[in-house]
């Protein structure tokens, strides 16, 4: 006998980031339509040949990204282009990454396709979304296709990849960690069944958890937190938030896996080589496709919560991460302001966050 399986909708979600990520095609479904989505970046040159012998295939890409390769936009904030019938995975992977622009500068004209009528091009909203998610670039391959279920394949309706949530996080282990600053040091690491990030609590002393507890939501930063790179100001942030932690004699910092605001660390180099071309750290996330700031701050909040604690003193110079705390049912007492780490080479970084994100200085 057959006894099926049946993946839940997280599962099937988490399922198919993974696929993008490995550059196996998910099945997108919405209104009886399907199509299958391969992430541009993953893409190989043997998966556009399969993906080819099933129709025409698209890449779908930001209208911002569309608008540097001066291709036609007809669906708001989305393009979709023609792959040619001689084009190679190259072409796919150049047209996709802004990165490669200088080198390889001429990758037109292309032809866009037309808003037409139906599912489509909310099918490759959906790949696009999923391809984030799955921290890459947002652009996909795209082909229609009907029948059943490529085998092996999962089949994910649309509407799941257009509204992510972020997954269930629970205490997984903890351990006594001795610090430098103090040695009441405790590592609590967090994890999702349903995501590959690990999140990390750093707690120092035994902070009351009937009183509001100073607190800092530290988004991985791995060339500022470990090479001391003088772009940011994260590794100076860092250190000098657990240092006041343990002069206070209690604290919890929480290090969340959220590099580059959420991008990624190759999408960070990514957005760091346009950078080198002149845009600033908005513009080169723009420009990605990405918006500024792709975190969501509710895992902090879940962590915090987990670990027994309902109000903060927070620790930073941010309010969006104030505000999503408190919509997050946290209570923020007050905001602790962290500046330190300026230098010549990060001003005009910091000077662009308060300019354009609202950081206070
Ligand atoms: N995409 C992108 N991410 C960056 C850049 N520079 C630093 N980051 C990331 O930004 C995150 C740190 O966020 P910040 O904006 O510096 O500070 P914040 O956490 O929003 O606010 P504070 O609490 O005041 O520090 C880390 O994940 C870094 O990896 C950049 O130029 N581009
Ligand atoms: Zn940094």
């Amino acid at each position: 006998m057959n006894h099926p399986i049946d993946l839940s909708n997280g599962e099937r979600l988490a399922r198919a980031r993974a696929d993008m990520r490995i550059g196996v095609p998910v099945l997108l479904s919405h209104e009886g339509q399907d199509a299958l989505a391969v992430a541009a970046e993953t893409a190989t040159a043997r998966r556009l040949q399969e993906l080819r012998a099933m129709g025409e295939v698209a890449l779908a890409i930001t209208a911002r990204r569309a608008e540097t390769l001066r291709a036609r936009v007809y669906d708001g904030d989305l393009g979709r282009v023609r792959v040619p019938s001689d084009a190679d995975v190259t072409w796919v992977h150049a047209t996709a990454d802004p990165a490669e622009d200088l080198a390889q500068p001429m990758k037109g004209p292309f032809s866009s396709l037309r808003g037409e009528e139906g599912p489509a091009p909310l099918l490759a909203r959906a790949a696009l979304r999923l391809a984030k998610s799955a921290r890459l670039l947002p652009a996909a391959l795209l082909v229609p296709h009907t029948g059943p279920v490529p085998e092996g394949l999962v089949r994910l309706p649309a509407s799941l990849a257009l509204d992510i949530h972020p997954a269930p996080l629970a205490e997984l282990v903890s351990a006594r960690v001795p610090l430098a600053v103090s040695q009441a040091g405790r590592v609590h690491v967090f994890r999702s069944p349903l995501d590959e990030a690990e999140h990390v609590a750093v707690e120092i002393g035994s902070p009351p958890r009937d009183r509001p507890v100073l607190a800092r939501l530290h988004s991985a930063c791995f060339t500022g937190d470990l090479l001391g790179s003088l772009k940011c100001d994260c590794g100076p942030q860092l250190h000098a938030a657990l240092a006041r932690m343990a002069e206070d004699g209690a604290g919890v910092l929480l290090y969340l896996d959220q590099e580059g605001r959420g991008i990624g660390l190759a999408n960070k180099m990514r957005a760091y080589s346009l950078q080198d071309q002149g845009f600033d750290t908005v513009e080169a996330n723009h420009r990605l496709g990405f918006e500024d700031d792709e975190r969501d701050f509710r895992v902090g909040a879940q962590m915090l919560r987990a670990l027994g604690f309902s109000a903060v003193r927070l620790l930073t110079n941010n309010p969006r991460k104030v505000a999503r705390m408190e919509e997050a049912g946290l209570r923020v007492t007050e905001r602790v302001p962290l500046q330190v780490g300026l230098n010549d080479h990060n001003a005009a970084y910091l000077a662009t966050k308060a300019a354009k994100s609202g950081h206070l200085l």
